[in-house]
């Protein structure tokens, strides 16, 4: 029998009252001034919603904003109800949905541990026994006498999942509050839930936006679309299909994109553009083939000792690798007017995937560079990818051997004529005699 049973669930909202205030007053307005009320549809924030859990499992689930995630969350642990289908759940959960959820503002840090144990049933004397650890983990010594309301959103976090992380529970249902918290205590909070689900087989349900810490810790992901299910599987099949989607979607967005742009006011970047193998214009680049970078510049007087340089950086600002002209371009001068810059790649080790491209330049002895600019064209990486490379955004020129040899080159069984018996045997059979 499953841990968690999802059966055909619907959660509706009226999206008027999402705003109630503002929509009560505007629609105060228009019965004064005799104009239609505007009255929505229901709103489906889960759609027929179907899956079950098994002890044990860890199942990450994402998708894009408002897709629904949170809105199950919730409904697993009790905080909401469906407006149809059943849900059913067999253990104690410990649910960490909200920054502040569950705390209470006038009561201490103190006061809040107990009562968050006493809300997830645990006892008096259990909760005592691990207070000291409780408060440790959150680093909240200092103020553990202080009343909530006096924490920063950062801090309640921390309380918050050091209580639901070190209280015995069946499930742990963790939202994306995690964000909230400093790069230092979300990396411990990584390595507590690393080591709940691995060393303590606890079942956990993870909603992040971080897909790289979804993949990393979860044995099962499901992709919400529009309040539906999309995908549920492996990690790396669906987190591989979630960027692609989002990929698709950067791609299609991308020509209103911001470019950032920084100059000294001595150089112009006029012209930017690929070349593939072929030879043609292009914003879709094969992976593994060749490919040449374009920049067309106008000087807008002499520049001395100018090197160029440009990188690849992911939609996200994530950059990649960067190439400068330094070692194989020496200009000592560029005089004013346009001059075409080209850049040969060979075979592009870019895996298939948007990315973006940033230039700069930089002339005689200004430390800042004259020109600097990012996001500057985005352009498409596309092409198959043999099965040895899985993740990541390059992909190495690299070869595996054993014992010094190409593995291929190995029979499965190597044959070998016995001195004995003259026959043929395989290898490990004619070592054994
Ligand atoms: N209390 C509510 N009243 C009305 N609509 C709501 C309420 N809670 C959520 N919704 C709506 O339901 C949809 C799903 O919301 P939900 O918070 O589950 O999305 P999500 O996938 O967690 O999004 P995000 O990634 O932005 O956190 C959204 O359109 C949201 O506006």
């Amino acid at each position: 029998m499953s841990i968690i049973e999802v059966n055909h669930v619907t959660k509706e909202y009226k999206l008027g009252q999402i705003h109630s205030l503002k929509t009560t007053a505007l629609n105060q307005w228009r019965r004064l001034t005799g104009q239609p009320v505007e009255e929505r549809a229901p709103f489906k924030a889960l759609d027929d919603v179907n899956f079950s859990i098994e002890a044990g499992e860890v199942v990450g689930i994402i998708g894009h904003n408002g897709a629904g995630k949170s809105t199950i969350l919730k409904l697993l642990a009790n905080i909401s109800k469906p407006s149809s289908g059943s849900i059913s759940v067999k253990g104690k959960v410990a649910p960490l949905i909200e920054v502040g959820a569950g705390l209470i503002g006038d009561l201490t840090g103190r006061e809040n541990i107990y009562l968050n144990g006493a809300i997830l049933g645990i006892s008096k004397a259990e909760i005592t026994r691990k207070f000291d650890e409780i408060v440790a983990f959150a680093e909240l010594e200092e103020f553990i006498d202080t009343p909530i309301k006096r924490y920063s959103s950062g801090m309640q976090v921390r309380l918050g999942f050091s209580i639901a992380t070190s209280v015995e529970s069946d499930i742990l249902i963790v939202d994306e509050v995690l964000a909230v918290g400093d790069l230092a205590f979300q990396r411990k909070c990584f390595d507590r839930m690393e080591d709940l689900i691995k060393r303590q087989g606890k079942t956990v349900l993870l909603v992040s936006h971080n897909i790289r810490q979804v993949q990393r810790l979860c044995s099962r992901v499901i992709m919400l679309d529009h309040g539906r299910i999309n995908l549920d599987g492996t990690p790396q099949a669906v987190c591989d299909s979630f960027y692609e989607q989002s990929d698709e979607k950067i791609k299609a967005s991308t020509v209103l994109a911001p470019t950032r742009t920084d100059t000294s006011g001595e150089l112009e970047l006029m012209e930017l553009y690929f070349l593939d193998h072929d030879d043609q214009r292009t914003d879709r680049l094969s992976y593994n083939h060749d490919c040449v970078v374009h920049f067309r510049i106008r000087a807008l007087q002499r520049l001395d000792e100018v090197t160029f340089g440009f990188g690849f950086h992911t939609t996200d600002f994530l950059y990649l690798t960067t190439h400068n002209s330094e070692e194989q371009l020496h200009i000592s001068h560029l005089p004013p007017g346009e001059h075409e810059i080209v850049c040969k790649i060979a075979r592009l080790p870019l895996l298939p995937g948007v990315y973006s491209l940033r230039f700069g330049v930089t002339a005689g002895q200004a430390a800042g560079g004259i020109f600097y600019g990012e996001n500057l064209k985005h352009f498409q990486v596309v092409g198959d990818v043999p099965i040895t490379v899985r993740e990541g955004f390059f992909a190495l020129d690299a070869h595996w051997l054993l014992e010094g040899r190409e593995v291929a080159e190995i029979p499965a069984i190597s044959p070998n004529t016995c001195h004995i018996c003259n026959a043929v045997h395989n290898r490990s059979i004619f070592e054994e005699k």
